[in-house]
């Protein structure tokens, strides 16, 4: 579905140039749930962030459905991420003055989509994970569980062949996390939907498929979890 090879990334500071990606093989297959762990500053954002064609990279190849990344043009890679690509942060990025509802449908609508279809679309994207009742609330009114929710619900509105989820968990507490990996990881199971996810967090990495693990811009390991771990 995703795969990169030889992939690098320099970050051209003042003084010395940031290697951030030194080199980079990997292959994420639809279905999969992938975690990347690794120390801060060792790449997994920037993984991401080139994985997902948010950001250029110096030397290698990204191949997305098999087709190079860089042959695509800068209007279709755009298009391509709206439509196949799903994204949830650690801080939910909701827009604050619209409701749930408007939150997940936006996507849709930039997109061009019909403000009735993309409505009820929202509305099943918010049932599916579990939060219809948040759809005429503002995020203030939202617990952090709440929220991160609303963002899976808009990462999976446009039926994403991939959703980046970069630190999920990060800004919730340990009952919390669990209830939000527990939904990953159902999404992933019941619907077969492909996540990719850095996490800092061991208990959340076991629940993948398999661990991906960085250090100084390269990937030291890459092994699959225990069957028993993604029960939770
Ligand atoms: N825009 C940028 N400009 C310059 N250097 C950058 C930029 N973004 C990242 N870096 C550097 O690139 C390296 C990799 O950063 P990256 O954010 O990918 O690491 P990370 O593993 O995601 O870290 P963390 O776990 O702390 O989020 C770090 O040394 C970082 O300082």
């Amino acid at each position: 579905m995703v795969e990169a090879r030889g992939l690098e990334k320099s970050y051209p500071t003042g003084g010395a140039t940031v290697r951030a990606l030194r080199g980079v093989d990997l292959a994420v297959r639809g279905g999969e749930m992938v975690a990347i762990m690794g120390p801060s500053g060792c790449g997994k954002t920037t993984l991401l962030n080139v994985l997902s064609g948010l950001d250029g990279f110096d030397a290698g190849e990204v191949l997305i459905g098999g087709e190079p990344i860089s042959g695509m043009s800068d209007r279709r890679r755009t298009r391509f991420r709206a439509e196949r690509m799903g994204f949830v942060f650690q801080t939910y990025n909701l827009i604050p003055v619209l409701s749930g509802a408007e939150n997940v449908e936006l996507p849709l609508l930039v997109a061009g989509a019909k403000p009735k279809d993309a409505r009820r679309r929202a509305l099943d994207a918010l049932e599916m994970v579990g939060v219809p009742e948040q759809a005429n609330k503002r995020p203030n009114e939202m617990s952090g569980g709440q929220q991160q929710r609303v963002t899976v619900a808009r990462s999976l509105v446009n039926d994403p062949a991939i959703v980046w989820a970069d630190e999920p968990t990060g800004a919730l507490d340990s009952e919390t996390s669990e209830e939000i990996v527990d939904l990953l990881v159902g999404l992933n199971r019941d619907r077969g939907q492909t996540f990719v996810l850095v996490t800092h967090d061991a208990s959340v990495a076991r629940r993948a498929h398999r661990t991906v693990r960085m250090r100084d811009g390269v990937i030291v390991d890459d092994a699959p979890n225990g069957a028993g771990d993604r029960d939770g």
